[in-house]
């Protein structure tokens, strides 16, 4: 696959990373608009940096967009002129509509939506994928990509604001959790590195051990709850302290705080 990342950042590199390490490219084009911290990149067989949006797009079938959302309006206008029917444009702006995309490029464009999250870096993101009408006919090439850098799902465009929070955020929030379960673990007499260690296969065991089984997150609890015990106590007590109550509270405002993009540009 010849693909472009326009907007090579924190997102954008992590989906390079992920596509090179896991050799999903024929080409890839990198850009940014100050190419040189990318520039070790283009060691890379087949990648190629630059600040060209337009070279980019010319050279690639698949072009991923990873801007900030104001950015994304001037790009999409200089680029226009260049699509043709090969191109898939896939983009991850948050609160980017899909109409407003077509506003701009013309609705006969195959245009898709995705919400991956940086561990995608490390082939393990949950990404979130919806369409247009003409993007329906390239959605498996969309779910393709992302299933080899995770696992993928296809939703309706209208609850791309919510999966924003749960899997691009979402994983911010976990991160917090496990930095959290390491200094618990630190205050009971593990070293950092060792706290750490423990914090993160545990997570990794909990969520391993759902997503094998299928089982509600309750029943493999109940498992662990010896009456009378030390892990119904620790449950407890972080509900009376509003664990569960400020996890979803943090995700609605998370929700609340996402906007949609005005399109005032050019
Ligand atoms: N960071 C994350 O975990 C996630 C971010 N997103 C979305 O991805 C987008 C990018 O987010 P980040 O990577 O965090 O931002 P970032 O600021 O780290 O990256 C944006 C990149 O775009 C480049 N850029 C700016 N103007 C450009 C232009 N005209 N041509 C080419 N490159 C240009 C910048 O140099 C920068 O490297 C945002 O719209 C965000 O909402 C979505 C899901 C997760
Ligand atoms: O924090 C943000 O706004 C972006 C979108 C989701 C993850 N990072």
């Amino acid at each position: 696959m010849k693909i472009a990342i326009i907007g090579t950042g924190n997102l954008g590199l992590s989906i390079a990373k992920g596509l090179i390490t896991n050799n999903a490219i024929t080409t890839l084009y990198l850009t940014r608009r100050n190419p040189e911290g990318i520039e070790s990149y283009a060691e890379y067989k087949n990648v190629f940096v630059t600040s060209d949006n337009v070279e980019a797009v010319k050279k690639s079938d698949i072009i991923i967009f990873a801007v900030q959302p104001a950015q994304l309006g001037n790009i999409l206008h200089d680029i226009k002129e260049e699509l043709t029917d090969k191109h898939v444009l896939i983009s991850t702006i948050t609160g980017y509509q899909i109409s407003q995309i077509e506003d701009i490029v013309g609705t006969d464009q195959f245009i898709i939506r995705a919400m991956p999250n940086t561990a995608i870096a490390v082939g393990a993101s949950m990404t979130c994928l919806a369409s247009n009408e003409k993007g329906m006919k390239r959605i498996k090439i969309a779910e393709a990509i992302f299933n080899r850098l995770g696992n993928s799902l296809i939703i309706p465009e209208k609850q791309m604001q919510a999966a924003t929070v749960v899997c691009a955020s979402g994983i911010a929030f976990w991160m917090r959790l496990i930095r959290a379960s390491t200094q618990a673990a630190i205050q009971l007499g593990f070293d950092a590195k060792e706290a750490q260690e423990l914090a993160m296969h545990t997570c990794n065991g909990a969520s391993k051990l759902l997503i094998d089984s299928g089982n509600h997150p309750e029943e493999e609890i109940d498992r662990v709850t010896t009456p009378r015990g030390c892990t119904i106590e620790g449950l407890n007590e972080m509900e009376h302290k509003g664990l569960s109550s400020s996890l979803i509270q943090g995700m609605v405002a998370s929700f609340n705080k996402i906007n949609v993009i005005k399109t005032d540009q050019k």
